[in-house]
């Protein structure tokens, strides 16, 4: 039985990232790491000479002879050898800790600047799949710290290891068999440990899941985003209660191994009080029988504190090298994961073509979502030509937002091509693409920067914030009269999350991420739903400037509400996921198909 898990946990052992976790903390921080270990090995050298001159000293003492002035020199030689020893060592000690503390923080930056740059290049479909997200959380959790607790833990290892050899060296000889039995009696603590560590990684990785449930009730009671709803449909101790549930069983779980590891190390702990005494009885024996000095006895008693320190220190890198692997993996895992849009190896320019002729174009599309079992859109065609408005209609669900992810190539259709100037949107890079499209999404992100900051949001290639651009912007989206009432204008912070900022409404915001499209210099606009909360007014004057800024440029408009699809030069009406009619707006108005069903009563109300 002890055999076979000893079999498991070495096997565990081999399975540890070393490699590739060197390789990591090497490329961020080579030169610092060589300087801590440099720092390590000489702070452990200067200790061992400063206890090696102590017990000398001592030694010299017992074989005190009065009036010898050879004597007395050596005395002083090795209080200065032992006290200038000590000395360095405490500076050199402090400079290591110094050292270790820049590497670490070194390391977790740039660890974390890694995972979210990764994380970003990902594409949609992950965000779908909820064991992204348990690796995710893993991942970032390990990022910070993990991959430098192993270098450091096997730093600390190594070192510890250094200061065992030197310590058994001094401990050889008082007596050889002192060492085995205190060999033997720590080692089976160092098992214990181990195997607890491991059972309560196994329990944090099994219970991922449920803490990312707890956190996500947590985030339902504290975040801004749903303080609204929570207080007005008393749903605070419903979530509440719901996220100590877990909490509770989670922090159960947890301390009912703390205490199984509780009980073995106190049994373990009273070995060592017993190893002890073994070796003072061996020790007795050698004094007894004159192979003993007192400066070996004054020298065992310093040393037996400090050897069992050292073997708890090799012991706990070890365990920490061990656990901090098991969370490494996750970073790795994470790093491994590759957007699944291909980029071509060698990308189209965007084609230029003349002034009118360029569209945006959809063929046969068919598309389903990972992890779904249904075609949400079927053979799907339409053209969106520059210069020209087209709308996109449909009932909740038809698949008109989903159009819009393909069209911005969040995904790729299973079937079907787009076509940007007559060629693949797959030819170009990904970048290049998505600049040529800026989308007012349905549930667009309200920023919590300055009002100029969101607008220029929608190109941050602008090295410099271009002000007049921005206000036209602003003024063409009508967002330039709010922002201009403002004691600060353009450079006040939207929302309440920061010190001095002002909460707009729901059509402000709207208008702002409005005025952040038109601020891109995109080719084509895709507005999803982006007048919704806009008053009748503001929703005409949004269009008129539409229309009037065009120019070269396409827009896509999706719109549940007749006055805004039927100034459109063209409709395409999306049901169930297939185009089922499409034509000139006052064409489709006449007949009696998808379209006028879709809008029968406002039809009615404005024949009226
Ligand atoms: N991430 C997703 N994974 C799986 N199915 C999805 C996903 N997003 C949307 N769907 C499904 O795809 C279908 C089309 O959804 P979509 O959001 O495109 O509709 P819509 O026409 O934009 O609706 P609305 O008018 O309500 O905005 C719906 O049946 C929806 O349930």
């Amino acid at each position: 039985m002890f055999r076979t898990k000893l079999a498991y946990y070495l096997g565990r052992f081999s399975d540890l990232r070393f490699g590739r976790t060197l390789k990591l903390v090497w490329s961020i921080a080579p030169g610092m790491t060589v300087m801590v270990i440099c720092l390590m090995v000489a702070s452990t050298g200067l200790l061992f000479v400063s206890l090696y001159a102590l017990k000398v000293l001592v030694d010299v003492v017992s074989s005190f002879e009065i009036g010898s002035a050879v004597y007395r020199q050596r005395i002083i030689e090795q209080v200065i050898i032992a006290g200038g020893a000590s000395v360095l060592h405490g500076i050199v000690n402090s400079f290591s800790t110094y050292f270790s503390e820049l590497q670490s923080t070194t390391i977790s930056e740039k660890i974390d600047d890694r995972i979210h740059r990764h994380t970003v290049g990902l594409d949609m479909a992950y965000y779908e799949n909820p064991e992204y997200f348990n690796t995710l959380k893993l991942a970032k959790e390990a990022g910070g710290s993990r991959p430098n607790a192993i270098i450091m833990g096997l730093i600390n290892a190594m070192n510890g290891g250094l200061k065992i050899v030197a310590a058994s060296t001094v401990i050889i000889t008082i007596d050889w068999r002192l060492l085995p039995i205190l060999i033997a009696f720590i080692v089976p603590m160092f098992l214990v440990r181990i195997y607890f560590s491991e059972k309560q990684n196994a329990l944090r990785i099994k219970n991922t899941p449920l803490e990312r449930q707890a956190s996500y009730y947590g985030q339902l009671i504290t975040s801004e985003v749903s303080a609204k709803e929570v207080r007005s449909y008393n749903l605070g101790d419903y979530f509440k209660d719901k996220y100590f549930g877990i909490r509770k069983k989670l922090v159960a779980e947890r301390l009912r191994i703390s205490l199984q590891s509780t009980f073995s190390e106190a049994g373990l702990g009273s070995l060592t009080s017993l190893s002890f005494f073994i070796c003072i009885y061996f020790i007795a024996m050698g004094a007894i029988d004159g192979r003993v000095s007192s400066g070996d006895i004054a020298i065992f008693l310093l040393m037996f504190p400090m050897f069992f320190g050292y073997l708890q220190e090799v012991m706990g890198s070890i365990t920490t090298v061990y656990t901090n692997n098991i969370y490494v993996k996750y970073i790795f895992d994470l790093f491994d994961l590759k957007s699944e849009l291909p980029e071509p190896e060698s990308p189209q320019p965007i084609p230029d073509v003349k002034d009118g002729e360029g569209v945006l174009q959809v063929e046969n599309l068919n598309f389903k979502y990972p992890h779904a079992d249904k075609d949400v859109l079927k053979d799907v065609s339409l053209v969106i030509p520059q210069g020209k408005v087209v709308a996109l209609v449909g009932l909740n669900g038809s698949g008109k937002s989903t159009l819009i992810k393909l069209l911005a190539r969040l995904y790729d259709p299973n079937f079907g091509t787009v076509r940007l100037n007559g060629v693949d949107i797959t030819n170009f890079s990904l970048a290049e693409y998505r600049r040529q499209i800026s989308i007012v999404f349905q549930d667009f992100y309200k920023y919590n920067v300055t009002a100029s900051e969101n607008i220029f949001l929608g190109d941050i290639r602008r090295h410099q914030h271009d002000h007049s651009d921005i206000v036209q912007a602003a003024k063409q989206a009508g967002a330039h009269q709010f922002v201009e009432e403002f004691e600060s204008k353009y450079d006040t912070m939207m929302g309440r999350v920061f010190e001095g900022g002002h909460e707009i409404s729901i059509g402000q915001w709207q208008k702002l991420a409005t005025a952040r499209a038109f601020y891109s210099p995109a080719r084509f606009f895709i507005l999803d739903e982006a007048t919704s909360a806009l008053d009748a007014r503001s929703e005409h004057s949004l269009f008129d400037a539409l229309k009037a800024n065009l120019g070269n440029r396409g827009a896509l408009i999706i719109s549940h509400r007749y006055s805004t699809v039927k100034h459109a030069d063209y409709i395409y009406v999306l049901s169930d996921g297939e185009i089922v009619q499409e034509g000139a707006p006052e064409l489709l108005a006449k007949i009696n198909g998808a379209y006028a069903e879709l809008f029968k009563i406002d039809m009615l109300q404005e024949s009226v």
